[in-house]
C-alpha cells in the first residue's frame, strides 16, 4: 500500500498549541516562585530549627501523593526526577547542602545514584572510604553521605553499617525512590534522625548469640511481634552481628523491643519504603 503523506499541522494550529503552552509555563513559573517563597518563610521560621534542612520523609510523602494522582503520558519517572530537582532547590534556599559519597569512581552505582537523587547542582565529592565519607558528615564537610546497600557477606570491617555511630549519624534515606529493576540501590546517612513519610522501614542492628543463623534471628523477631522484610548477618569475632530491616517507623520506646533476647540493639535510622517504578 503506498504511504499515506501527512498532511503537515497548520502553522496557526502549532502557534495555537505553543501559545497554550506559553500560559501554562507561565503559571508554573508563577506556582514555582510562590512555592519557593513558602519554602524561605519555613526557612525563616524557628519552628524548624536550625538543623539540617533535609526531611526525606517529607519529600517521600509529597511523592506518593503526586505519584498517587498521577496519569496522563508524563512518565512517574519524569514526575519523581522533576520534585527532586524542586526539593533540592528548596534545600538549597535554606541552606548550603552538600553529599559525601563512599564510591569506587565517579562512574559507579552509587556515585549515580546520588547524582540522580541529590541533582546535578549540588556539591559531590566522591570518597574512596566509606569511613571517610562518614568522617566529612561528622566534621560538617558534607550534609550527607551516600553508602552502599548493606549485604550479605559484608566483612566486619569493612561493613560500615556495623560501625555507624547511631544516633549521632542515622540512615535517613534509601536510593532510589522509584525502585527499579536492576535491584541497584544505596543509603543516606546524616546527621539529624529521619523524619516519618507514612510507610516506613527501620533498620536495626542486634549483636546475637556466636551462633545465631537468619533464620533464628528472624524468628525472634517475629514472635516480638515485627515484620522483617529482610535480616543480613556479619561475623565479628565472637558475636554475630545482624541487621535486620522492620516495617514500620520505630522508636527506642518500642515496647516489643523489651521481648528481644539480645542486650545490644541499636536503631541505625529508617527510610520511606520505596515505590514501584513504571
Ligand atoms: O517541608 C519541609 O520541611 C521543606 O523544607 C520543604 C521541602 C519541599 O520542597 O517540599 C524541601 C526540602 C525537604 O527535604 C522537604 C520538603
Amino acid at each position: 500500500m503506498p504511504d499515506t503523506p501527512q498532511t503537515p499541522p497548520a502553522a496557526a494550529e502549532i502557534a495555537a498549541l505553543r501559545a497554550e503552552i506559553d500560559a501554562i509555563d507561565d503559571a508554573m513559573h508563577d506556582l514555582l516562585m510562590q512555592r519557593s517563597a513558602v519554602v524561605g518563610r519555613l526557612a525563616g521560621s524557628r519552628a524548624k530549627g536550625s538543623g539540617s534542612p533535609l526531611r526525606p520523609g517529607r519529600e517521600a510523602a509529597v511523592l506518593r501523593r503526586l505519584l498517587a494522582r498521577h496519569n496522563g503520558p508524563l512518565g512517574r519517572d519524569r514526575v519523581v526526577r522533576i520534585w527532586r530537582e524542586i526539593f533540592m532547590a528548596s534545600t538549597a534556599i535554606q541552606g548550603g547542602f552538600s553529599v559525601a559519597c563512599y564510591a569506587p569512581s565517579a562512574q559507579s552505582e552509587e556515585a549515580g545514584l546520588a547524582r540522580e537523587h541529590f541533582g546535578p547542582t549540588t556539591p559531590m565529592r566522591i570518597h574512596p572510604t566509606a569511613a571517610r565519607a562518614l568522617a566529612a558528615v561528622s566534621e560538617g564537610e558534607a550534609s550527607v553521605a551516600v553508602l552502599p546497600l548493606p549485604a550479605e557477606g559484608d566483612a566486619a570491617e569493612t561493613a560500615w553499617w556495623a560501625r555507624l555511630e547511631a544516633p549521632r549519624l542515622q540512615i535517613v534515606a534509601r536510593l532510589p525512590f522509584l525502585s527499579g529493576t536492576d535491584g541497584a540501590g544505596a543509603l543516606v546517612v546524616a546527621p539529624v534522625p529521619p523524619d516519618a513519610s507514612g510507610e516506613d522501614r527501620t533498620l536495626m542492628l542486634f549483636e546475637a548469640e556466636t551462633r545465631a543463623s537468619r533464620a533464628s534471628v528472624s524468628q525472634a523477631l517475629a514472635d516480638a511481634g515485627f515484620v522483617v522484610p529482610s535480616v543480613l548477618l556479619a561475623r565479628a569475632g565472637e558475636a554475630t552481628l545482624a541487621l535486620a530491616e522492620i516495617e514500620g517507623f520505630l522508636s527506642v520506646e518500642d515496647a516489643r523491643l523489651a521481648a528481644l533476647p539480645w542486650m545490644r540493639r541499636t536503631i541505625l535510622g529508617a527510610y520511606a519504603a520505596p515505590v514501584a517504578g513504571d
